[in-house]
């Protein structure tokens, strides 16, 4: 039977945050962002172990107890210039420490996206847990969508049928993952599945609630932070 791994890349800066601190450390629900998704994973029966990519430059993460996920929890000073940079560097370092099969499955999740909830996360796993390919947590898009020029004025509107937001966990085999990574020029791609396309694969996408967003821009952290506090009274 495959082992399952999560990995969170966390070594970004946060630029569309706009705010001196990486996002991931801002503080929601009385703690820095990475540590919801940290939780979330480490608690799960099915993960074996949380990577977690930081900044070779990273002078946050020791500044808060960890302790309470040791048993799980691995932290690796490897991030890139990249998202999917620090993926690659993740998965590789990863394997330097780890017996990591193969075939074991690694789910890709961003920091930036703290309300994944439990529920979600084994859907993912149990629906792809006999795919051949792999895939993500997607969201069908909702609004009408518009086509503009640089000048702000549309030019077309688009069809929404068969379109979807990507959010993660992106679950996929190690081997297959870490190949593609390796064959994206210059690590340019903005997801893990952009890879696996790119080699001709089609991922599956499992249908998600967009509760699972990801924390782009301020009012993003506040509607977070509202989410977080009816679920807790829930
Ligand atoms: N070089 C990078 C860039 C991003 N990430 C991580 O990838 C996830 C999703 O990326 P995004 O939301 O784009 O984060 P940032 O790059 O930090 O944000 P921005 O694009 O606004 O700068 C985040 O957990 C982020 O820390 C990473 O590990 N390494
Ligand atoms: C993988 C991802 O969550 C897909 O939505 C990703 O982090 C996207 O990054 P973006 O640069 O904000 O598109």
């Amino acid at each position: 039977m495959p082992n399952y791994y999560a990995l969170i890349p966390a070594a970004g800066y946060g630029a569309r945050m706009g705010n001196q601190l990486p996002k991931q450390y801002l503080t929601l629900a009385g703690h820095p962002m990475i540590y919801h998704a940290t939780r979330t994973f480490c608690e799960s029966p099915q993960i074996k172990r949380v990577f977690i990519v930081l900044s070779p430059q990273d002078p946050e993460w020791k500044k808060y107890d960890w302790d309470v996920f040791s048993d799980k929890l691995s932290v690796f000073y490897c991030g890139g210039e990249t998202r999917a940079e620090s993926v690659f560097n993740g998965l590789n370092t990863a394997a330097g420490h780890f017996a990591i099969e193969s075939s074991d499955w690694i789910l890709v999740h961003d920091a930036a996206r703290p309300l994944l909830t439990q529920h979600q996360l084994s859907q993912l796993i149990d629906e792809l847990a006999d795919d051949a390919i792999g895939g993500l947590l997607a969201v069908p898009v909702a609004d009408t969508l518009k086509r503009s020029g640089a000048d702000a004025r549309i030019l077309q509107t688009e069809s929404r049928e068969h379109l979807w937001q990507a959010q993660t966990p992106q679950m996929f085999r190690y081997a297959m993952l870490l190949e593609a990574l390796n064959n994206v020029p210059e690590l340019s791609i903005t997801d893990d599945a952009s890879a696996i396309e790119a080699m001709g694969h089609h991922p599956r996408l499992v249908h998600n609630k967009s509760d699972n967003f990801k924390i782009t821009y301020p009012q993003d952290l506040a509607l977070a932070e509202l989410i977080m506090q009816q679920r807790n009274q829930q």
